[in-house]
């Protein structure tokens, strides 16, 4: 009889609960995430959504409870983490260095073609426009790296509907090959298969 192999789990929270000043921000968040899921973290404004990310991150202690990812995660947080004085190239060379996997030149080039930032390879970061500068960040997703979770606040904004369509692919992508993704955002990007994750406020 054929065994199938279980799907790996990239994240497992136990009431975990992040605060801000000492105030919890959500009620304890039981949360398990395997490989190929995508999950669609929702919560009022001001629930904590970005703080929990941060959190699984690694950028901020859990206030209660506690989590656990086999696999260090990768993030892309909400304000791009761009360094204005580097070209959209450095700038996704660094990112790839800091995730410990060095890029050649043929997966660069890939990268930027992806976004469809070919052509300003070489434009200085703080020449960027907004949408230029979410498509430099979002580069990253087409970086070669190992399957992993990925945490993306608002990964969506700042996107005109060619872009939606070019990040809907690399999602895609990602997930087909054994990432996970948990992501905020305000609006759907339908074609993308999620499961709706809610945070509730804190008792
Ligand atoms: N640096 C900070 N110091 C103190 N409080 C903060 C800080 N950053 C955020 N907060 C507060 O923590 C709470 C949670 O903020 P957070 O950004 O995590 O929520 P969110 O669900 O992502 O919100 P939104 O949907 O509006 O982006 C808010 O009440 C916010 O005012």
């Amino acid at each position: 009889m054929e065994t199938k192999t279980p799907t790996p789990e990239l994240l497992r929270t136990n009431a975990l609960v992040c605060a801000r000043a000492e105030r919890a921000l959500f009620a304890p968040l039981g949360l398990a995430l395997r490989a190929g899921e995508a999950v669609w973290l929702r919560g009022a404004n001001g629930s904590g959504k970005t703080t929990l990310l941060r959190t699984l991150a690694g950028l901020g202690q859990p206030f209660a409870g506690s989590f656990h990812c086999p696999r260090p995660p990768r993030y892309l947080g909400h304000a791009n983490g761009l360094k204005d004085e580097l070209t959209v190239a450095e700038n996704l060379r660094l990112a790839a260095a800091l995730q410990g996997q060095p890029c050649g030149a043929a997966e660069l080039k890939t990268a930027l073609q992806a976004l469809g930032l070919g052509g300003l390879a070489r434009r200085p970061a703080r020449q960027l426009s907004q949408g230029q500068r979410r498509r430099t960040a979002l580069a990253r997703l087409a970086l070669p790296a190992p399957a992993a979770l990925w945490l993306l606040d608002e990964p969506f904004d700042a996107l005109d509907q060619e872009g939606l369509a070019t990040l809907r692919g690399l999602l895609q992508d990602l997930l087909a090959a054994g990432s996970a993704l948990l992501f905020t955002s305000h609006q759907e990007l339908p074609g993308l298969a999620t499961r709706d994750v809610q945070l509730e406020a804190a008792p």
